[in-house]
């Protein structure tokens, strides 16, 4: 089993980010938004800092409280969407109960949606259109691709429906071509469907979800869940140990898809700056 080295690759890329970066005109800029003080989104928003700092990009970073009002959120956005010097904008998920998180995303400018959860990149993602992809699916692309994992022709099998992971997961495998199967909480019999994959992504947030006997022998599985054990140790949504004996490629957790998703933010907000410099 060869593991699916995201940390490794995620450095790479921050490197291509920060050298692309350095030959444009006017730094990259980044503004993070946090409302409330879940303490793990605190330390996400921490290590985007440092990202953003190791690849040559401005940031900024909004602590907002728990009982940030709608209005006064979606003040801020607006006044973010107006300001040259931010690219990107990114309101950390999820927002506390009482804010509506579909109107606020959609008030983020689309040219500064580097999380490419605005419908406008949603839409032209999926009707195959250029514009911003969401970091993790994307992230799991470049990874397969770093190892020359060819969805083309292959079933590719999705485990989760969300519209930050598992929707845009399967439309960027359809666009390479894979056969495409996305199974929820409502689909009978997961194992069955699950052993038809060649690439088998599950974005679920179950722990001990994916076992052994739901891999095909040779697949590439890929773990996007962060979950965490009693020990209060990092784990996905596989039983590794078990899974590492039947698959020839997997991720782990950590160092897996999380930092890529965190290495394609990035690579998102240079993208928004090259637009934003009329470079591309
Ligand atoms: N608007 C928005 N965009 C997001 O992209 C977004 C969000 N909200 N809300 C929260 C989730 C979560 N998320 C993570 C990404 C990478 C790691 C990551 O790098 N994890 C490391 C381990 C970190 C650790 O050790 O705690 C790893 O997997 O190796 C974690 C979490 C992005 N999210």
């Amino acid at each position: 089993m060869t593991l699916l080295d995201g940390k490794a690759l995620a450095a790479k890329v921050k490197e291509e980010v920060k050298a692309e970066a350095a030959k444009l005109p006017r730094k990259p800029g980044l503004a993070v938004v946090l409302v409330g003080n879940d303490p793990a989104s605190r330390v996400y928003v921490t290590s985007k800092r440092k990202d953003c700092e190791a690849c040559g990009i401005y940031s900024e970073e909004y602590a907002l409280l728990e009982n940030t009002t709608q209005e006064t959120l979606l003040e801020l956005v607006e006044t973010l969407n107006q300001r040259p010097d931010i690219d990107g904008i990114l309101v950390q998920l999820p927002l506390p109960k009482h804010l509506d998180e579909e109107a606020v995303l959609e008030k983020i400018a689309p040219d500064k949606d580097v999380d490419g959860f605005h419908p406008v990149s949603a839409g032209n993602l999926l009707i195959g259109r250029p514009g911003f992809q969401p970091c993790t699916p994307a992230g799991v692309m470049e990874l397969l691709d770093e190892y020359h994992i060819d969805p083309a022709g292959r079933h590719a099998v999705v485990v989760g429906r969300s519209n930050i992971v598992g929707k845009p997961m399967g439309l960027l495998l359809l666009r390479r071509d894979a056969t495409v199967t996305v199974c929820h909480s409502k689909t009978p019999d997961l194992g069955a469907v699950c052993r038809q994959a060649d690439i088998l992504v599950s974005a679920v947030g179950r722990r001990g979800l994916i076992t052994a006997d739901m891999v095909k022998p040779g697949a590439a599985v890929v773990d996007v869940a962060m979950n965490r054990n009693e020990a209060g140790k990092l784990c996905g949504d596989v039983d590794f140990e078990a899974v590492a004996e039947r698959a020839a490629y997997l991720t782990p957790v950590p160092g897996g898809v999380g930092p890529m998703t965190r290495a394609m933010l990035m690579k998102n907000t240079l993208l928004a700056a090259r637009k934003h410099q009329n470079l591309v």
